[in-house]
Protein backbone atom coordinates (compact mmCIF):
# COMPACT_ATOMS: atom_id res chain seq x y z
CA UNK A 1 0.00 0.00 0.00
CA UNK A 2 1.23 3.78 -0.57
CA UNK A 3 2.05 5.92 1.82
CA UNK A 4 -0.46 9.22 2.03
CA UNK A 5 0.94 12.12 1.32
CA UNK A 6 0.41 15.37 2.92
CA UNK A 7 1.07 18.61 1.52
CA UNK A 8 0.73 22.84 2.09
CA UNK A 9 0.77 25.46 -0.17
CA UNK A 10 1.56 28.99 1.28
CA UNK A 11 1.84 32.46 0.18
CA UNK A 12 0.19 35.53 -0.27
CA UNK A 13 -3.12 36.40 -2.46
CA UNK A 14 -2.82 35.91 -5.94
CA UNK A 15 0.41 33.86 -5.89
CA UNK A 16 -1.20 31.14 -7.67
CA UNK A 17 -1.82 28.64 -4.64
CA UNK A 18 -5.43 27.85 -5.69
CA UNK A 19 -3.52 27.65 -9.52
CA UNK A 20 -1.07 24.99 -8.80
CA UNK A 21 -3.45 23.36 -6.07
CA UNK A 22 -5.56 22.22 -8.62
CA UNK A 23 -2.61 21.39 -11.24
CA UNK A 24 -1.12 19.28 -8.60
CA UNK A 25 -4.74 17.84 -7.78
CA UNK A 26 -4.99 16.53 -11.55
CA UNK A 27 -1.34 15.45 -11.98
CA UNK A 28 -0.94 13.70 -8.86
CA UNK A 29 -4.31 12.77 -7.53
CA UNK A 30 -4.54 14.60 -4.55
CA UNK A 31 -7.17 15.86 -3.38
CA UNK A 32 -7.48 19.93 -3.21
CA UNK A 33 -8.70 21.47 0.46
CA UNK A 34 -9.06 24.75 0.06
CA UNK A 35 -9.89 26.44 3.51
CA UNK A 36 -11.75 29.28 1.89
CA UNK A 37 -13.97 26.87 -0.22
CA UNK A 38 -14.57 24.83 2.63
CA UNK A 39 -15.84 27.84 4.64
CA UNK A 40 -18.38 29.21 1.57
CA UNK A 41 -19.65 25.43 2.08
CA UNK A 42 -20.12 25.95 5.54
CA UNK A 43 -21.78 29.32 4.69
CA UNK A 44 -24.08 27.91 2.23
CA UNK A 45 -25.40 25.22 4.15
CA UNK A 46 -25.89 27.80 7.26
CA UNK A 47 -23.77 25.27 9.90
CA UNK A 48 -23.24 27.09 13.36
CA UNK A 49 -19.69 27.63 12.24
CA UNK A 50 -20.03 29.03 8.72
CA UNK A 51 -23.15 31.82 10.35
CA UNK A 52 -19.95 32.59 13.24
CA UNK A 53 -16.95 32.69 10.42
CA UNK A 54 -19.27 35.25 7.66
CA UNK A 55 -19.69 37.50 10.47
CA UNK A 56 -15.73 37.52 10.37
CA UNK A 57 -15.27 37.37 6.01
CA UNK A 58 -17.42 39.74 5.98
CA UNK A 59 -15.25 42.50 8.00
CA UNK A 60 -12.39 41.58 5.89
CA UNK A 61 -10.91 39.57 9.08
CA UNK A 62 -9.07 36.27 9.42
CA UNK A 63 -12.11 33.60 10.87
CA UNK A 64 -10.42 32.89 15.09
CA UNK A 65 -7.91 30.01 14.93
CA UNK A 66 -10.57 28.28 17.51
CA UNK A 67 -13.62 28.05 14.97
CA UNK A 68 -10.66 27.34 11.85
CA UNK A 69 -9.61 24.43 13.86
CA UNK A 70 -12.42 22.95 14.64
CA UNK A 71 -13.92 23.16 11.08
CA UNK A 72 -10.67 21.99 9.48
CA UNK A 73 -9.01 19.49 11.69
CA UNK A 74 -12.24 16.54 12.00
CA UNK A 75 -12.69 17.29 7.93
CA UNK A 76 -8.94 16.16 7.63
CA UNK A 77 -8.79 13.67 10.01
CA UNK A 78 -11.65 11.77 8.16
CA UNK A 79 -9.44 11.27 4.75
CA UNK A 80 -7.55 8.72 6.12
CA UNK A 81 -7.81 7.22 2.39
CA UNK A 82 -6.42 9.98 0.60
CA UNK A 83 -3.52 12.15 -0.27
CA UNK A 84 -4.08 16.09 -0.23
CA UNK A 85 -2.84 19.45 -0.47
CA UNK A 86 -4.29 22.08 2.15
CA UNK A 87 -4.47 25.34 0.35
CA UNK A 88 -5.29 28.83 3.20
CA UNK A 89 -4.61 26.90 6.22
CA UNK A 90 -2.65 27.15 8.11
CA UNK A 91 -2.67 30.78 8.25
CA UNK A 92 -1.54 31.31 11.77
CA UNK A 93 1.20 29.97 13.63
CA UNK A 94 -1.21 28.67 16.47
CA UNK A 95 -3.13 27.10 13.18
CA UNK A 96 -0.28 25.25 12.15
CA UNK A 97 0.76 24.06 15.53
CA UNK A 98 -2.95 22.27 15.62
CA UNK A 99 -2.18 21.15 12.22
CA UNK A 100 1.06 19.25 13.18
CA UNK A 101 -0.35 17.68 16.73
CA UNK A 102 -2.67 16.24 14.20
CA UNK A 103 -0.77 14.72 11.03
CA UNK A 104 2.65 15.39 9.55
CA UNK A 105 3.19 16.59 6.53
CA UNK A 106 5.52 15.55 4.05
CA UNK A 107 5.96 19.00 2.04
CA UNK A 108 5.38 22.62 2.70
CA UNK A 109 5.59 24.74 -0.58
CA UNK A 110 6.07 28.44 -0.37
CA UNK A 111 5.10 30.75 -3.53
CA UNK A 112 6.87 34.31 -3.73
CA UNK A 113 5.69 36.50 -6.16
CA UNK A 114 7.03 39.96 -6.84
CA UNK A 115 4.22 42.35 -5.65
CA UNK A 116 3.98 44.03 -9.65
CA UNK A 117 2.92 40.65 -10.33
CA UNK A 118 0.37 40.03 -7.86
CA UNK A 119 -1.15 43.52 -8.36
CA UNK A 120 -1.75 43.16 -12.10
CA UNK A 121 -3.16 39.04 -11.28
CA UNK A 122 -5.63 40.63 -9.10
CA UNK A 123 -6.90 43.47 -11.10
CA UNK A 124 -7.93 40.78 -13.48
CA UNK A 125 -9.03 38.34 -11.06
CA UNK A 126 -12.57 37.31 -11.67
CA UNK A 127 -14.52 34.81 -9.19
CA UNK A 128 -17.78 32.62 -9.58
CA UNK A 129 -18.65 33.24 -5.87
CA UNK A 130 -20.81 30.20 -5.07
CA UNK A 131 -18.28 27.76 -5.99
CA UNK A 132 -14.55 29.67 -6.22
CA UNK A 133 -14.25 29.21 -9.59
CA UNK A 134 -11.42 31.93 -10.64
CA UNK A 135 -10.53 33.09 -13.78
CA UNK A 136 -7.92 35.35 -14.90
CA UNK A 137 -8.88 37.49 -18.13
CA UNK A 138 -5.12 36.61 -19.22
CA UNK A 139 -4.15 33.79 -17.89
CA UNK A 140 -7.36 31.11 -17.84
CA UNK A 141 -10.12 33.34 -19.48
CA UNK A 142 -13.95 32.06 -19.27
CA UNK A 143 -15.58 30.69 -22.70
CA UNK A 144 -17.72 33.69 -22.32
CA UNK A 145 -16.49 37.13 -20.55
CA UNK A 146 -18.19 37.83 -16.70
CA UNK A 147 -19.90 33.94 -17.09
CA UNK A 148 -18.49 31.26 -15.34
CA UNK A 149 -18.06 28.33 -17.54
CA UNK A 150 -19.90 25.67 -15.80
CA UNK A 151 -23.35 26.92 -13.84
CA UNK A 152 -23.17 29.92 -16.52
CA UNK A 153 -23.92 32.65 -13.51
CA UNK A 154 -22.43 35.81 -13.55
CA UNK A 155 -18.49 36.47 -12.10
CA UNK A 156 -17.52 39.13 -9.59
CA UNK A 157 -14.63 41.31 -8.47
CA UNK A 158 -13.20 40.90 -5.03
CA UNK A 159 -13.29 44.79 -3.77
CA UNK A 160 -9.99 43.64 -1.90
CA UNK A 161 -8.31 42.40 -5.07
CA UNK A 162 -8.03 46.36 -5.83
CA UNK A 163 -4.37 47.45 -6.22
CA UNK A 164 -5.03 49.64 -3.56
CA UNK A 165 -5.98 47.07 -0.99
CA UNK A 166 -3.43 44.77 -1.78
CA UNK A 167 -0.38 46.22 -0.17
CA UNK A 168 -2.26 46.05 2.98
CA UNK A 169 -3.04 42.80 2.77
CA UNK A 170 0.50 41.51 1.73
CA UNK A 171 1.66 43.81 5.04
CA UNK A 172 -0.66 41.31 6.97
CA UNK A 173 0.07 37.86 5.19
CA UNK A 174 4.07 38.68 5.93
CA UNK A 175 3.34 39.43 9.34
CA UNK A 176 1.47 36.45 10.02
CA UNK A 177 2.70 34.20 7.77
CA UNK A 178 6.42 34.47 8.61
CA UNK A 179 6.70 32.26 11.97
CA UNK A 180 4.85 29.78 10.13
CA UNK A 181 7.36 30.04 7.53
CA UNK A 182 9.97 29.79 10.23
CA UNK A 183 8.17 26.86 11.93
CA UNK A 184 8.20 24.90 8.68
CA UNK A 185 11.95 26.00 7.37
CA UNK A 186 12.80 24.42 11.08
CA UNK A 187 11.18 21.06 10.26
CA UNK A 188 13.06 20.96 6.79
CA UNK A 189 10.12 20.50 4.91
CA UNK A 190 9.63 23.82 3.16
CA UNK A 191 10.34 24.43 -0.39
CA UNK A 192 10.20 27.87 -1.89
CA UNK A 193 9.22 28.78 -5.42
CA UNK A 194 9.78 32.68 -7.18
CA UNK A 195 8.93 33.64 -10.38
CA UNK A 196 6.48 35.79 -12.11
CA UNK A 197 4.87 32.87 -14.34
CA UNK A 198 2.83 29.82 -12.71
CA UNK A 199 3.41 27.86 -15.92
CA UNK A 200 7.54 28.30 -15.13
CA UNK A 201 7.23 27.31 -11.29
CA UNK A 202 5.34 24.45 -12.30
CA UNK A 203 8.37 22.32 -13.33
CA UNK A 204 10.19 22.78 -10.71
CA UNK A 205 7.02 21.92 -7.95
CA UNK A 206 5.80 19.13 -10.23
CA UNK A 207 9.66 17.71 -10.36
CA UNK A 208 9.62 17.63 -6.56
CA UNK A 209 6.66 15.80 -5.87
CA UNK A 210 7.40 13.56 -8.66
CA UNK A 211 10.66 12.63 -6.13
CA UNK A 212 8.98 12.74 -3.01
CA UNK A 213 6.01 10.80 -3.84
CA UNK A 214 7.88 8.32 -5.52
CA UNK A 215 10.56 8.03 -2.60
CA UNK A 216 7.18 7.83 -0.30
CA UNK A 217 5.79 5.12 -1.93
CA UNK A 218 8.81 2.96 -2.22
CA UNK A 219 9.97 3.18 0.76
CA UNK A 220 6.20 2.37 2.08
CA UNK A 221 6.64 -0.71 0.08
CA UNK A 222 9.70 -1.84 1.37
CA UNK A 223 8.54 -1.93 4.50
CA UNK A 224 5.83 -3.55 3.83
CA UNK A 225 7.66 -6.46 2.52
CA UNK A 226 9.99 -6.55 5.41
N1 LIG B 1 -6.89 29.57 7.59
C1 LIG B 1 -7.73 30.60 7.74
N2 LIG B 1 -7.76 31.29 8.90
C2 LIG B 1 -8.59 32.32 9.10
N3 LIG B 1 -9.44 32.77 8.17
C3 LIG B 1 -9.46 32.13 6.98
C4 LIG B 1 -8.61 31.03 6.70
N4 LIG B 1 -8.85 30.60 5.44
C5 LIG B 1 -9.80 31.41 4.95
N5 LIG B 1 -10.17 32.34 5.87
C6 LIG B 1 -11.19 33.38 5.74
O1 LIG B 1 -11.94 33.16 4.55
C7 LIG B 1 -11.76 34.23 3.61
C8 LIG B 1 -11.71 33.69 2.19
O2 LIG B 1 -10.58 32.86 2.07
P1 LIG B 1 -9.89 32.58 0.66
O3 LIG B 1 -8.65 31.79 0.94
O4 LIG B 1 -10.88 32.01 -0.28
O5 LIG B 1 -9.58 34.02 0.06
P2 LIG B 1 -8.56 35.18 0.35
O6 LIG B 1 -8.33 35.43 1.79
O7 LIG B 1 -9.07 36.30 -0.48
O8 LIG B 1 -7.16 34.63 -0.14
P3 LIG B 1 -6.46 34.52 -1.54
O9 LIG B 1 -6.62 35.83 -2.25
O10 LIG B 1 -5.06 34.22 -1.09
O11 LIG B 1 -7.09 33.37 -2.29
C9 LIG B 1 -10.47 34.92 4.08
O12 LIG B 1 -10.40 36.27 3.66
C10 LIG B 1 -10.58 34.77 5.59
O13 LIG B 1 -11.48 35.70 6.15
N1 LIG C 1 -1.21 36.29 -15.79
C1 LIG C 1 -1.12 35.25 -14.96
N2 LIG C 1 -2.15 35.00 -14.12
C2 LIG C 1 -2.03 33.93 -13.29
C3 LIG C 1 -0.89 33.09 -13.26
N3 LIG C 1 -1.09 32.13 -12.32
C4 LIG C 1 -2.30 32.37 -11.78
N4 LIG C 1 -2.89 33.43 -12.36
C5 LIG C 1 -4.17 34.09 -12.09
O1 LIG C 1 -3.91 34.96 -10.97
C6 LIG C 1 -5.02 35.01 -10.08
C7 LIG C 1 -4.58 34.54 -8.71
O2 LIG C 1 -4.35 33.13 -8.71
P1 LIG C 1 -5.01 32.19 -7.58
O3 LIG C 1 -4.68 30.77 -7.95
O4 LIG C 1 -6.43 32.59 -7.37
O5 LIG C 1 -4.10 32.66 -6.33
P2 LIG C 1 -4.34 32.50 -4.75
O6 LIG C 1 -4.99 33.77 -4.30
O7 LIG C 1 -2.95 32.37 -4.20
O8 LIG C 1 -5.16 31.25 -4.55
C8 LIG C 1 -6.11 34.14 -10.72
O9 LIG C 1 -6.96 35.00 -11.47
C9 LIG C 1 -5.31 33.18 -11.63
O10 LIG C 1 -6.09 32.75 -12.74
C10 LIG C 1 0.19 33.40 -14.16
O11 LIG C 1 1.24 32.74 -14.22
N5 LIG C 1 0.01 34.48 -14.97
Amino acid sequence: MSKLFRAVIMGPPGSGKGTISERIAQSFGLQHLSSGDFLRENIAANTEAGVLAKTYIEKRLLVPDHVMTRLLLPRLEEMTRHSWILDGFPRTLAQAEALSRACELDVVISLNIPLETLKERLRHRWIHPASGRVYNLCFNPPRMQGVDDISGEPLIQHEDDRPEALVARLRHYKDVAKPVIDLYKAKNILHTFSDTDTDRIWPHISSLLNTKIRTDQSSAQRASTN
